[in-house]
C-alpha cells in the first residue's frame, strides 16, 4: 500500500485492472488472482524490494563449499541477503531500487523458490512451507483493498513525504506506521459484514 502510495499511476492501472475483470458489482476472490496478472506483478514488485524476512532463516554448511571467491568452511553460519539481491543494478538493471511492477510483466519469474534472484519465501528444503497461503493472502487482501476504495494520503502530505524506512529485524516491518485515507468505491452492501 505504501508503495501504490506513492506511485498513484500504478494505484490507477491496478484499479483499472480489477474494474475490468471483477466489475464493481462484488468483492475479489481467491479465483480471480489467475486473471489479474498486473495486481501479481504488483505483489512481486513488493516482494523484491521489501522482503518480509530479509536475510531467510540462518543455515549451517554442512560440508567445506565454495561460492564465486569465497570458501566457506564447513560448520560456518551463513546468511542469504535477499534485500540486496532484490536491489542489485547487477540483476535488475539501473532502476533496481524503484517500484516498477511492469518489470514482472509478461515474465517467468516467479517467488516460488526456483529462480535465485527472487526469494522471499526462501528456498530448498528450509523455504516456506507457508507459501500458499501466504502469497494467496497477500493477493487477495490486496486487490479487495485496491478494489473496494479509492486511497490517498492525509491532507497536506505530499507522497515524497511519505516514510519509506524500515525496522530491521528477523522480519522487517515499517518504522512507522502506514496512515492513509479510504473511502468507499462499491455499492454499499458489498461492505456490510456476513
Ligand atoms: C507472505 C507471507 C509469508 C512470507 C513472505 C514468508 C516467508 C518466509 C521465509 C523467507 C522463510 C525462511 C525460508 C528460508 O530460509 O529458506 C519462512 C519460513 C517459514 N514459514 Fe513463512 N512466510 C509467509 C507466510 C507463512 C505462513 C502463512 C506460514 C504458516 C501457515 C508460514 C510458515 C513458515 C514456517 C513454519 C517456516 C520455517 C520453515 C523451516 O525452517 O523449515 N509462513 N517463511
Amino acid at each position: 500500500m505504501s508503495e501504490l502510495l506513492r506511485s498513484p499511476d500504478t494505484l490507477t492501472k491496478a484499479t483499472e485492472e480489477l474494474d475490468r475483470v471483477i466489475g464493481r458489482e462484488r468483492l475479489v476472490t481467491e479465483g480471480d488472482i489467475p486473471n489479474l496478472p498486473y495486481m501479481e506483478a504488483i505483489v512481486k514488485e513488493t516482494m523484491r524490494l521489501h522482503p518480509v524476512t530479509p536475510l531467510l532463516a540462518p543455515r549451517m554448511s554442512r560440508e567445506d563449499a565454495s561460492m564465486g571467491s569465497y570458501d566457506i568452511p564447513t560448520g560456518t553460519l551463513v546468511f542469504v541477503n535477499v534485500w540486496a539481491i532484490g536491489r542489485d543494478p547487477a540483476v535488475w538493471g539501473h532502476d533496481a531500487d524503484e517500484f516498477r511492477p511492469e518489470r514482472f510483466v509478461g515474465s517467468s519469474l516467479d517467488v516460488k523458490g526456483q529462480d535465485f534472484e527472487l526469494l522471499p519465501f526462501g528456498s530448498g528444503r528450509r523455504m516456506c512451507p507457508g507459501i500458499g497461503l501466504g502469497l494467496k493472502m497477500v493477493q487477495v487482501v490486496l486487490a479487495n483493498l485496491v478494489h473496494g476504495f479509492a486511497w490517498r494520503l492525509p491532507d497536506g502530505m505530499a507522497k515524497e513525504e511519505l516514510s519509506m524506512e524500515e525496522k530491521f529485524g528477523l522480519s522487517m516491518p515499517r518504522m512507522v506506521p502506514l496512515e492513509a485515507v479510504p473511502e468507499p468505491r462499491l455499492p454499499g452492501h458489498l461492505y456490510a459484514g456476513p
